[in-house]
């Protein structure tokens, strides 16, 4: 640990490095993040369901009740080909999955839609932080852009 009361002295600040706080502010990172959670989803069990396109003829009503239909596989197909600006584009279709199950599902006790909740969950909490460092690096390049100007 340092010793207390010493003077770091004046550290000379690169002017390249978009490092602060010890996070590599990277305006780009978070397409990795979100291919990575989307592979951690895709093995878990609880994705089977929503891993393809609904069956329209196993669910002949599905459209009558769901507008916008959406899946994980969708999802990745969309990242992949570099059809997401930024990770919150890519939250809300992954959100449309859950709430698609949600206004579908006849009652909340179904299987497919307790597994829904569990997915929901766990992309929640791994989502947040992607979400929050991307709007960090952005923050920081407009300031170091601005400053250019
Ligand atoms: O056929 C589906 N997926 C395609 C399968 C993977 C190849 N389903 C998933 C979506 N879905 C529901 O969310 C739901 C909620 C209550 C009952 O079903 C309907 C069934």
């Amino acid at each position: 640990s340092d010793t207390p009361g010493t003077s770091t002295g004046h550290r000379q600040r690169a002017q390249s490095s978009s490092k602060k706080r010890g996070v590599a502010l990277d305006v780009n990172a978070w397409r990795g993040q979100c291919r990575e959670l989307l592979r951690r989803m895709l093995e878990s069990a609880d994705s089977e369901p929503f891993r393809q396109p609904v069956d329209l003829f196993a669910y002949p009503d599905y459209r009558d009740i769901i507008d916008t239909p959406m899946d994980l596989g969708t999802v990745s197909e969309t990242l992949a080909v570099g059809n997401y600006e930024n990770p919150v584009e890519f939250a809300k279709d992954v959100r449309l999955i859950f709430s698609n199950s949600k206004a579908y599902t006849p009652n909340k006790k179904s299987r497919i839609y307790s597994m829904t909740l569990s997915l929901s969950a766990f992309f929640e909490t791994q989502v947040l932080p992607i979400i929050s460092d991307f709007k960090s690096a952005l923050r920081n390049q407009r300031r170091s852009r601005q400053h250019l100007s």
